[in-house]
């Protein structure tokens, strides 16, 4: 019998195929993992950001999610976009019925700056969901939201990712460094020891989508029995090099490219 690895994603959507769901299948199918998908909201957005949301309803959702664990294994999952704190309820309750990894990718706001999550939803993320997971993956301003600290040099994303594990319970912390100047560097705490990832900044605007590809990167390789270490180790360098060959497209902060660890893409793309 062959061995099929599976990867879900429960997220919102982006019709311009750079974040969300779009970005996490295409990463899923990239790393040779079968993708599955729940929805939250279906985002009207683009590279210049978003124009209008629509939340799913909530026993739709649960549909959705029942479809999923009465028919089909799941290895690893992710969440990203969770809007509503009666969403984040109502998949705190699912994800405990399946034993797989659990990646949050706490999406708040948008790089164009538009709030992917109401404020309400905060406790709700903090109390229900982060104990479930095996790893976070806060950019800067969503562990400064968590944690309710200033977070302005290394030392501080250490200090926040050890404090997401030991006061809210997180299994694992990656703090990331991509809204800060200088190297691209990431700091994760796995419940004994500080690891760090670090890149060269590309100089590019085109970066929508990064936290999106790098958390579903993180999910299919834990889901192919990688450990978190080096989970995170190769998929900080998919998401490197998918914003080093991003694509310059739409009008606003283009896509990062899934297929740019492909040697034959790589060398020919840009
Ligand atoms: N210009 C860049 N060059 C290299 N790496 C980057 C760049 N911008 C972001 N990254 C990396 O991309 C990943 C996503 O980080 P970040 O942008 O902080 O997340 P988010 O998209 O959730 O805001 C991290 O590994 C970060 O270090
Ligand atoms: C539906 C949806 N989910 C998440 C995001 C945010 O994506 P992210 O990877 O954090 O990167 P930016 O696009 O904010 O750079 C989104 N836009 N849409």
């Amino acid at each position: 019998m062959n061995h099929v690895t599976c990867a879900l994603t429960i997220a919102g959507t982006d019709p311009s195929g750079g974040a969300g769901i779009q970005a996490d299948l295409k990463t899923f199918q990239e790393l040779k993992c079968y993708g599955m998908s729940v929805i939250t909201s279906a985002v009207a957005q683009n590279t210049t950001g978003v124009k209008d949301i629509h939340h799913l309803p909530l026993d739709f959702l649960e549909k959705q999610l029942q479809s999923i664990s009465e028919d089909m294994p799941v290895h690893a999952l992710k969440t990203g976009m969770i809007a509503q704190k009666d969403m984040m309820k109502v998949i705190a309750e699912w994800i405990p019925e399946i034993n797989a990894y659990y990646v949050m990718d706490p999406v708040m706001i948008s790089q164009s700056g538009d709030s992917l999550s109401e404020e309400e939803s905060r406790e709700v993320l903090r109390k229900q969901l982060l104990p479930l997971t095996s790893l976070v993956t806060p950019n800067i301003p969503e562990a400064e939201e968590i944690t309710g600290k200033r977070i302005e040099t290394e030392e501080d994303m250490k200090e926040a990712a050890e404090a997401i594990v030991k006061n809210f319970g997180a299994g694992a912390a990656l703090v990331k460094g991509g809204h800060r100047a200088g190297a691209a560097i990431d700091y994760l705490f796995d419940g004994n020891e500080i690891h760090a990832f670090e890149s060269e900044r590309i100089q590019t605007e085109n970066t929508h989508g990064t936290g999106c590809t790098y958390s579903a990167a993180i999910t299919a390789y834990l889901a192919q029995g990688l450990s978190l270490v080096e989970a995170v180790k190769q998929a900080k360098y998919f998401v490197t090099e998918a914003i080093r060959y991003s694509f310059d497209l739409g009008h606003g902060s283009g896509p990062t490219n899934h297929f740019a660890t492909r040697e034959e893409v790589s060398n020919k793309w840009i």
